[in-house]
């Protein structure tokens, strides 16, 4: 796999400059684990201060433990960015230890897989709140105890929702209303030099993928023949886009959304042809977790 800008051993390569994002504080929802992690690794390598929030203190511990490894400085919140209340303590707690916040990436989310017509209103409810309510009360907050002041930017992590979501209706149709929600706070939150993106992910061979039975993780399996550049998507890749949009070379975006898919959306209706043999990843973030189900995906395809 390729490695630009490898800076020594154990340590997060980025194609970032160095200091990009010297003294800034970053929020990473969900960055216990998969992307919200190495999202906080690569900020933190770029020289931003990190907040990792989630409900498992010890998985948000254990990554705060990887960054100082190299200088990096975290601090830990368990939240559920369901509640309200805990949510409003939260970005408080981040702004007395830190001192400001610079940007907020809502990453925090997942569902379980199930047709619609099993869905029972409380699991529709636990995943609109996970995957929409949650992404609302995180930006609203940092905006009113912090944006609204100094400026900054939030990107809101969806999915791959275009033609829908089947199996993740659930979740499709919340994301759906997480894409719509970005483009209103661009426009509300624009004067007060705020900039809200969007960053859909594909498939990605991340720790979410372990979240799922056998029998969803053996139809994961099946989904790269699916992919026309061939292959799963990397966590850096993922990161890589969010970092982007979080940086000054996006000044001007706001209201947009980046994919991360390796062009799946194309490749719905109309077309069926071969996808890619020659497609290497980009995944220089040598701690990147490789789900169980697509161990064997590092030797078969770098
Ligand atoms: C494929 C690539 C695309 C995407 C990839 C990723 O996102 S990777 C990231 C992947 N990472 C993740 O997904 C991690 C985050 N995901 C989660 O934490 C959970 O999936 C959550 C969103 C449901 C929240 O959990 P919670 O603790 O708040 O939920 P709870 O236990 O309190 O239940 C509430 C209701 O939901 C119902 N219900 C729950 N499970 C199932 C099921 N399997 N079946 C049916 N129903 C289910 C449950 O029965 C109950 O309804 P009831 O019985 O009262 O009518
Ligand atoms: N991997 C993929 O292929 C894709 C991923 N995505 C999305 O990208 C994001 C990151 O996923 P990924 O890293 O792959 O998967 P993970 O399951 O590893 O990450 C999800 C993170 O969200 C946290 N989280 C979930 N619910 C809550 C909650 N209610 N409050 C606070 N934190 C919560 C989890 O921590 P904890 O359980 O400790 O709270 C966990 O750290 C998710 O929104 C996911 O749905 C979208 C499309 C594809």
């Amino acid at each position: 796999m390729s490695s630009p800008n490898t800076t020594g051993a154990g340590r997060y390569t980025t194609v970032f400059r160095d200091g990009l994002f010297d003294g800034q504080v970053i929020v990473v929802t969900g960055g216990g684990s998969g992307i919200g992690r190495c999202t906080a690794h690569e900020l933190c390598r770029l020289g931003a201060s990190v907040a990792l929030i989630g409900r498992r203190v010890e998985r948000l511990e254990a990554v705060r433990g990887e960054l100082a490894v190299h200088g990096g400085e975290a601090s830990v919140h368990a939240c559920d960015i369901r509640d309200e209340d805990a949510v409003r303590a939260s970005v408080a707690a981040v702004r007395a230890e830190h001192g400001r916040i610079d940007g907020l990436v809502n990453n925090a989310g997942g569902q379980f897989p199930a047709p619609l017509e099993k869905i029972s209103a409380n699991g529709w409810d636990a995943v609109v709140r996970t995957n929409l309510t949650g992404g609302f009360l995180m930006a609203r907050e940092v905006y009113s105890q912090q944006l609204h002041a100094t400026g900054g930017s939030i990107v809101n992590i969806i999915a791959d929702i275009w033609g829908g979501m089947p199996t993740m209706g659930h979740s499709g149709a919340a994301r759906a209303g997480m894409l719509n929600l970005t483009e209103t706070a661009a426009c509300e939150w624009a004067a007060a030099g705020v900039r809200v993106n969007a960053v859909a992910p594909g498939w990605i061979a991340s720790s979410g993928f372990d979240t799922y039975d056998e029998a969803m993780q053996a139809e994961l399996r099946r989904l790269k023949d699916k992919v026309p550049l061939g292959r799963y998507g990397t966590e850096a890749e993922v990161s890589a886009a969010i970092v982007f949009l979080l940086s000054p070379a996006a000044a001007f975006i706001s209201g947009s959304c980046v994919r991360v898919d390796g062009a799946v959306p194309n490749n719905r209706h109309t077309w069926n042809g071969p996808v890619s043999t020659r497609s290497v990843p980009f995944d220089g973030f040598p701690l990147a977790t490789m789900p169980t189900a697509l161990r064997e995906y590092g030797s078969d395809d770098s």
